[in-house]
């Protein structure tokens, strides 16, 4: 339990040996606060962090045995790169010249052994951040926090670190927790997500699970589905002011899912079709790479349908088109509430 003002973060986090947890959620949701509450650089008003049984709690940051990489780096500007991945170990009383080849070694697995006398001002942004990788992982810590590895890199960038950054998780035998925006980062780096909104846990499970099947609006917005709650009974979804036809037998409250794509829309009413149809209104038309989003406004629900820039002319939508929407069942997807 942490408090910062009126924040209340309120949080049960538990992290194998060799197991990336991501905590995703949106700004202000309490991530960052969760990451420097387990580092000690925010005090907590209830409750315990343990690691390997020890109680963390009432040790200050630099004896936590953690390592922590963050979106910008924060290396010491006037070390070298070898010095700054030394530091680390010579803070906890390896020898002047163990620390450097411990050092050396990290900087070498990290595919930077040429810049070892660098500053960190003359490296790119994606070579600073494998220096603070190196950095973190050379102390050996029981525990490694990533706060936003990857946010300050470019895109090509981004992708390299985060494959290198999968490679050295997956050798690293402690716990890791991250802390992303980033659904492609979450999905790609953890074996575990964690969604925390209002300083509460909402949605826990692997990667999968979790895009599969979202259980709030922050998470369907994010692996891109419409998502409804509603009640379920024999075959049919009451959501909103309407209902949905599925194939699915479950009964009572339910989480009903399909994708922008499985959305066909028509100018005038589609007949003789065994779909879900309903009369809706077109609130935005937004191109998307080769793709447009159309946001559909209910009654009797709202809804986003992904459709080709041609069939937005054809149709000749706009905001405040009156059109009909069609999704079949089979394109549903529902699970319990
Ligand atoms: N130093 C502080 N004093 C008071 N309140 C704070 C402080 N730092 C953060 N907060 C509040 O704590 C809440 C959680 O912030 P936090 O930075 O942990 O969220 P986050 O999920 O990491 O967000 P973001 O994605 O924007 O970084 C916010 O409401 C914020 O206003």
């Amino acid at each position: 339990m942490v408090r910062r003002g009126a924040f209340e973060l309120d949080l049960v986090l538990t992290a194998g040996p060799g197991e990336v947890v991501a905590l995703l959620g949106p700004n202000g949701a309490g991530k960052s606060t969760a990451l420097r509450a387990l580092a000690g650089l925010v005090p907590m008003s209830g409750g315990h962090i343990r690691l390997d049984g020890a109680d963390l709690r009432p040790l200050p940051a630099e004896r936590r045995g953690i390592g922590m990489v963050f979106q910008d780096y924060l290396l010491f500007p006037h070390l070298s790169v070898l010095e700054n991945v030394a530091f680390g170990p010579r803070c906890r009383g390896a020898g002047r010249r163990a620390a450097r080849e411990r050092a050396a070694r990290w900087l070498d697995r990290v595919g930077l052994a040429g810049f070892a006398s660098a500053r960190p001002r003359e490296l790119s942004g994606g070579q600073a951040q494998r220096v603070a990788l190196a950095r973190a992982l050379a102390v050996e810590p029981g525990l490694l926090l990533l706060d936003e590895p990857l946010a300050a890199l470019d895109a090509h960038t981004r992708m390299e670190i985060r494959a290198a950054l999968r490679r050295h998780l997956a050798g690293f035998e402690g716990a890791a927790v991250l802390v992303t925006h980033d659904p492609l980062d979450a999905m790609a780096l953890a074996d575990r997500i964690v969604v925390i909104e209002g300083g509460r846990l909402v949605q826990e499970g692997a990667p999968a699970e979790v895009a599969r099947r979202p259980r709030t609006e922050y998470v369907a917005r994010l692996v891109g589905l419409n998502l409804y709650r509603g009640r379920a009974e024999a075959g049919t979804v009451t959501v909103g002011g309407g209902t949905l036809d599925t194939v699915d037998s479950l009964d009572g409250e339910v989480f009903l899912t399909f994708a922008p794509s499985a959305v066909a829309l028509y100018r005038s009413r589609p007949d003789g079709s065994p779909r879900n149809l309903w009369r809706a209104r077109v609130a935005a038309v937004e191109r998307l790479g080769d793709r447009a989003r159309v946001r559909l406004s209910g009654p009797p629900f709202d809804a986003v349908a992904e459709v080709t820039p041609a069939a937005v002319a054809e149709l000749d939508l706009s905001e405040g088109s009156l059109i009909w929407a069609a999704v079949k069942a089979t394109e549903t997807h529902v699970y319990p509430a």
